[in-house]
């Protein structure tokens, strides 16, 4: 397996508050990452420094064979998308679906104009919403369908690193099942590598491949999912799994089996 991204020794501080601590990580393409950790522990402040949102203090940050330096080229910005919990931070208000996605088609010039109406349908069927869409704004949409277009907008200039900041906290349990199913499905047919962040531990078992822990700035564990869920490495890891009810853990083969 080749290493998408690997990030090394990054620190980011905030003031006199250390939130990142030399942290350490590699994403293997086509896998995604499941990152936990309580509230504050750094989750989405290293999900920023990787999409290039945040410089971080020290450490550096590799995208296959390149560094990743201060300031990013549009193509190396175009390779690494996020999605937030809330799809309305990445959805001008103001803006129709048709604006929405043609404007990131055509600033990352990933397709002719000629060509932009056809690609704007075939990035709303890839997330399962009518292409009736096109001229409508954001607020005439559900949550759920807001968080699809999102997706397809982060997807629309064919990234390979999709970071996901906890993309169905705020969806019911209904909707955060098929917009699990429709990220699994989305990873294996782009072939995306995922860094999938959650609080939900049902949903990091659901969605991952690899599961990192993070507490108070520091990767305390890094394993694959079976392993994390039967036998985590860290008393910290063993909290967090005690603090949710057994759950069945679904294997490669599609098989489940239960937690410890
Ligand atoms: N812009 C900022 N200025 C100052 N402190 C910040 C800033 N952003 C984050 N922090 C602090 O850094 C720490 C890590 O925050 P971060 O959002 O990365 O954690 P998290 O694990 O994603 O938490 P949550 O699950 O609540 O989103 C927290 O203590 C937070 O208060």
């Amino acid at each position: 397996m080749k290493t998408a991204l690997r990030i090394e020794n990054i620190t980011v501080a905030y003031g006199k508050f250390t939130a990142l601590d030399q942290v350490s990580l590699e994403l293997q393409e086509r896998t995604t990452l499941g990152l936990v950790g309580e509230s504050g522990s750094g989750k989405s402040t290293l999900a920023r420094v990787i999409a290039g949102l945040i410089a971080p203090d020290e450490g550096r940050i590799m995208l296959g064979s390149q560094v990743l330096g201060k300031r990013r080229s549009r193509e190396q910005h175009k390779r690494i998308q996020m999605v937030f919990q809330n799809p309305d931070s990445s959805l001008n208000p103001k803006h129709t679906i048709r604006q929405i996605l043609a404007e990131a088609l055509l600033f990352h010039k990933i397709v002719d104009r000629a060509q932009v109406d056809k690609r704007c349908r075939e990035l709303l069927t890839r997330v399962h919403i009518d292409e009736s869409a096109l001229g409508r704004y954001p607020h005439e949409f559900s949550g759920g369908q807001r968080q699809r277009i999102a997706i397809a907008r982060a997807l629309s200039v064919e990234p390979s690193i999709l970071i996901a900041d906890e993309p169905t906290s705020a969806l019911d349990v209904s909707v955060q099942r098929s917009m699990l199913e429709l990220l699994n499905t989305l990873k294996s047919e782009l072939n995306l590598t995922m860094l999938f962040i959650s609080h939900d531990l049902g949903v990091i078992n659901a969605i991952s491949d690899i599961v990192a822990v993070m507490r108070q700035g520091k990767l305390v564990e890094i394993s694959p999912k079976e392993k994390f869920f039967s036998h985590p490495e860290t008393p910290y890891s063993r909290e967090l799994l005690s603090a949710v009810p057994k759950m069945p853990i679904s294997n490669s083969a599609g098989g489940i089996y239960e937690s410890k």
